[in-house]
């Protein structure tokens, strides 16, 4: 089974995938750490260099390439990843999906104790500005979201609750 997790950025894809892949004994992927892989650039630098509508070519490509290559794997997406071309229905197609739910204060907080230097999207926000950047871009990626076979509201959970709920 391929299992992808979405959700905004801060919602804990790469973080909740890493445990749960090894929970399940699968192999773990995070597609911007892949696409970097393969690229041999940051995401940053792609966005700089080739443009996001370059970024967003090559996510679709790795989705790809992914379901070409595991049969076993839990793939933490880019946060926009489900969002391009007809990307959540190829997914779903493939695999299971999980929404990662998370309030804009909660992903507001991580994200800016996280630091945003490999966020290119983010970069240079003020706090009010990246909270009302997260509201405008939750607004309208949430229709994508809602296609997820599965929802984990996941703002206050931690990682062995979650990992539990999914009773995978
Ligand atoms: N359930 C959780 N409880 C508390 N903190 C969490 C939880 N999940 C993730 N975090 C923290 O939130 C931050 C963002 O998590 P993570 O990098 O996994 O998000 P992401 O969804 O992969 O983001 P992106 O789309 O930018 O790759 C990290 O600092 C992580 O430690
Ligand atoms: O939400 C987004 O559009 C993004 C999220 C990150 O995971 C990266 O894929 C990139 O920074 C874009
Ligand atoms: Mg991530």
């Amino acid at each position: 089974m391929l299992i992808f997790l979405i959700g905004m950025m801060g919602s804990g894809k790469t973080t909740l995938g890493r445990q749960l892949a090894q929970h399940l004994g699968y192999t773990f992927i995070d597609l911007d750490e892949y696409i970097v892989q393969q690229q041999g650039q940051s995401i940053a630098q792609i966005f700089e260099q080739q443009g996001q509508d370059y970024f967003r070519v090559l996510e679709r490509k790795a989705l790809e390439e992914l379901v070409e290559q595991y049969e076993q794997a839990v793939i933490s997406t880019g946060g926009g990843a489900p969002c391009f071309f007809d990307n959540i229905d190829f997914i779903n197609q493939y695999g299971i999906s999980i929404f990662l739910d998370v309030s804009i204060n909660v992903l507001s907080s991580r994200l800016i104790a996280q630091g945003q230097e490999e966020r290119p999207l983010l970069t240079g926000k003020s706090e009010t500005d990246l909270i009302s950047f997260l509201a405008k871009t939750l607004d309208y990626r949430k229709q994508f979201y809602d296609r997820a076979t599965h929802v984990l509201q996941a703002s206050e959970q931690c990682i062995e609750r979650m990992v539990q709920l999914l009773n995978l």
